[in-house]
């Protein structure tokens, strides 16, 4: 790794806004975007193969950016308010001004001990890697319905036999980390094992775990290989999981948080409990932040356990590893694989409803509340860590009566976030994708910038292509049979098509008495704010304006309205209307004779190719859609309208014609002739009416594109039979 150097001499310490002797970064740690941007042309070092990211063509920041300013320790957190406002108080300092931004990363330990510290529990969820594609997509809805009760972070098993490295293979343990972090927005934690790797392929691992943007590591020696008798490293490998903690410590130094293991009934290879104590106390002094345990069965065992651990010095966070108990088999596994005895108790209680999975996920869910009440009330633990077995409901009811499930109703942000800390700041986003928000995490996930405060000039920002469409986490979540049911088993003409839209829009049940509740450009129902507009959404979708994208105008909601509101307490929100919409090549020669008329709406049309492309905007001039004041802040706009951007997204929004609807039917066949055609046909519109405060002229300028488009049609056709 390169070292990177010292910033020394005042005027670099004054421009970054960095105290004296401060580390940027000591080659331990990732490459500051600062560096970055010199091993682009500078001279200084730049990122080794090691580095397996490679250098984008960078997001063009705003020209006021605060991110210039700032360093890398204030980017990971690691740099407090407090710190930065003795610093700008302090009198060396030259007069450029310290931007800091109030969106921070915060390591998973710190936002433990602010928990314990505070008194208030949080809880932990351990997931393995599924086998097959379809699981992962089923794992990854399991990953957002269980983010809505807010753990305070999730980890992924390591599979030795899974090919748990492997960054191509959807369902690796890396893949499913990353995929866990960067599209379900939960904070990550990465298993990683020993077994059958040598030194090198381990730091590999790490640094492909690394460039996904994960920065917890549970740190472990990994399994005997099946039929192995005994423990034996492998040659040029390591031995035990501290000589992991401390190669982590060595090649990344702080960066990651890291986690180890703890065995309240004793590692069974260990000869005494005292013994594996101590090997715990090992990894925790080679630099573990903290520790989950094995699971175990009686409270007293835990409580013992951390008592010892306290009486030899180990001071870190002890989290129990609870497993609420959810069949026969999975509890006979568990304890087979952790060699831990099921007390008679347990087995004596659930061997007569061993066949009967609801009584015997009724005892576990019971069982497992009793034991964390009980693990709360101590005092001895700040949370909870729980082995869900891949499986939600008996983990969310547990949660439930614990009262730790925490469903927060008010977003942060209109849209869903990542928990990746590269995009920590990001706080605005083209308006294109926000139904499709892991299109565009994907798209953007080369960018070492994110925008904050402003979106600016999008010139110089390169999206990555989307040849991918059939990947699991951004395919839609029905599978084909659904899709046929909801979208039509077979349509004869675009009105066929034109039916979807609209009862996709209302909730109405089609033909076949199903509800669509998805569509190729959103993959779930419709937002509670487009209720505000639904009926005339419906309306012109019936007459042929297919709508994908839509926001009513709001002049100054309270941010806490439960249909538009976001963002802290107190605030108001502001939106433009928008409208999105395919339609035919008729209605747009309408529409351009009309929207002159209409100077205060903003409009982008274009086709598939690209070749017809009329707009009214300034191509590099981003027009903010939606925003928010809030007191003591300044005003939050997350949501624009990007002509440049517009370009990159409408290749996918014509694409998802031909990949997500027409796929689902024979090629050839007149169903998907009816899609393509409306691809090839048709064009793709924004409108934004600007003059927010009055009611939404979209509506009319649509009524009269329509009403146009029909009386040029008689003219014709009276041109035409004359
Ligand atoms: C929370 C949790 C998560 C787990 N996740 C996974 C997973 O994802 N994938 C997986 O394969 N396995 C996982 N395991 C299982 C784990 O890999 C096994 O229990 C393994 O046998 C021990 O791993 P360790 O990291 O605790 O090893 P270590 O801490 O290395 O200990 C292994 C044994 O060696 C002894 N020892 C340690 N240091 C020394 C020394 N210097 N000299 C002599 N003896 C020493 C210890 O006392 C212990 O008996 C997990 C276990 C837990 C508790
Ligand atoms: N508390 C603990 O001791 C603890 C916790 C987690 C993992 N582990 C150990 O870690 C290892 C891996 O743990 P785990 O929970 O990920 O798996 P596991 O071996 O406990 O199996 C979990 C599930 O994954 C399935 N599976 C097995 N092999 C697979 C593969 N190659 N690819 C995909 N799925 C596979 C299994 O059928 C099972 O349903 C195990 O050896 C386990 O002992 C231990
Ligand atoms: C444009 S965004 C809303 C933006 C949001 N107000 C913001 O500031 O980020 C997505 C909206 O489009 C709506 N929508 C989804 N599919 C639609 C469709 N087919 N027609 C019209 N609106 C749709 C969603 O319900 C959602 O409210």
């Amino acid at each position: 790794m390169p070292e990177f150097k010292r910033i020394s001499s005042e005027t670099e310490m004054a421009q970054n806004g960095a105290g004296p002797g401060r580390l940027m970064c000591n080659g331990t740690q990732s490459p500051s975007k600062m560096n970055y941007r010199s091993a682009n042309g500078e001279g200084s070092p730049g990122p080794t193969s090691a580095e397996f990211r490679p250098i984008p063509r960078r997001f063009s920041p705003p020209s006021f950016d605060r991110q210039s300013s700032q360093t890398e320790s204030e980017r990971n957190g690691s740099s407090s308010r407090q710190e930065l406002e003795s610093l700008s108080a302090s009198s060396s300092r030259a007069n450029s001004p310290v931007w800091y931004n109030t969106r921070k990363y915060v390591p998973v330990i710190d936002r433990i001990l602010k928990r314990q510290a505070a008194g208030t529990p949080f809880f932990s969820l351990e997931f393995f890697p599924p086998r097959t594609d379809s699981g992962a997509s089923d794992l990854m809805a399991i990953f957002d319905r269980l983010a809505r009760g807010r753990p305070l972070f999730c980890d992924m098993t390591w599979h030795p036999k899974g090919d748990p490295s492997n960054t191509d293979k959807p369902t690796s343990s890396t893949s499913m980390a990353g995929n866990m972090l960067n599209y379900a927005g939960i904070e990550t934690m990465l298993h990683m094992t020993c077994v059958g790797l040598t030194t090198e392929q381990m730091k590999d691992n790490l640094y492909k775990a690394k460039n996904l943007g994960i920065r917890s590591i549970l740190a472990l020696r990994g399994d005997l290989p099946d039929g192995a008798e005994e423990w034996q490293k492998t040659d040029g490998g390591l031995d035990y999981a501290v000589d992991l903690v401390k190669l982590i410590k060595e090649e990344f130094g702080d960066y990651f948080v890291i986690c180890v293991a703890g065995y309240p009934d004793g590692h069974p290879e260990c000869k005494t409990y005292w013994e594996d104590i101590q090997h715990l106390k090992d990894k925790v002094e080679a630099g573990a932040d903290l520790i989950i345990t094995q699971l175990f069965f009686k409270n007293e065992t835990f409580f013992k356990y951390v008592s010892d651990c306290r009486k030899v010095g180990i001071t870190v966070p002890i989290l129990p590893g609870v497993l609420p108990i959810q069949g026969y088999k999975s509890l006979s596994n568990m304890a087979k694989l952790s060699k831990l005895e099921v007390p008679k108790e347990i087995l004596d209680a659930i061997e007569p409803i061993k066949t009967n999975d609801v009584a015997i996920r009724q005892y576990g869910i019971f069982k497992a509340v009793e034991i964390c009440r009980e693990l709360l009330n101590s005092g001895m633990v700040p949370g909870i860590h729980f082995y869900t077995l891949n499986r939600e409901k008996a983990v969310t009811q547990v949660l439930k009566e614990l009262g730790l499930w925490s469903e927060k109703i008010q977003r942060p942000l209109p849209w869903k976030q990542t928990a990746n800390h590269n995009r920590v700041e990001e706080e605005v986003r083209p308006i294109f994708w926000r139904c499709r928000p892991n299109s565009y995490v994907l798209r953007t996930s080369e960018w070492n910038e994110f925008p904050n405060g402003r979106w600016g000039d999008s010139r110089a920002a390169s999206f990555n292509d989307l040849q991918t469409y059939h990947l699991f986490y951004l395919k839609s979540r029905s599978p084909k049979t659904e899709l046929l049911k909801m979208w039509g088993e077979t349509l004869t003409s675009e009105e066929d098509v034109w039916k979807v839209f609209v009862n996709y829009l209302t909730g109405a049940q089609n033909e076949q008495g199903v509800k669509v509740t998805r569509m190729p450009w959103d993959d779930d129902e419709i937002e509670p704010e487009t209720s505000l507009i639904c009926e005339k959404l419906a309306s012109i979708n019936s007459r042929g304006v297919l709508t994908i994208n839509s926001q009513p105008r709001v002049n100054a909601a309270p941010s806490t309205d439960l249909k538009v509101g976001w963002g802290s307490p107190g605030g108001y929100i502001f939106q433009k209307a928008y409208l999105e919409f395919f339609t035919s090549k008729e209605n747009i020669a309408a529409l351009k004779e009309i929207l002159p008329r209409y100077p205060q709406v903003n409009y982008h049309i274009i086709n598939h190719s690209g070749e017809a492309d009329y707009t009214n905007c300034d191509e590099y001039q981003p027009i903010a859609v939606t925003w928010g004041v809030f007191p003591g802040k300044e005003i939050i706009q997350p949501t624009v309208v990007d002509p440049e951007a517009f370009k990159t997204w409408k290749d996918e929004a014509f694409a998802l014609w031909l990949e997500a609807w027409a796929h689902i039917y024979p090629k050839n066949s007149e169903s998907s002739r009816v899609i393509q055609n409306i691809h090839d046909g048709y064009y793709l519109v924004n409108l934004v009416d600007n003059d927010f405060p009055k009611e939404s002229v979209l509506w009319d300028i649509l009524e009269e594109m329509l009403t146009l488009k029909a009386s040029t049609e008689e003219t014709e056709i009276s041109a035409a039979s004359s």
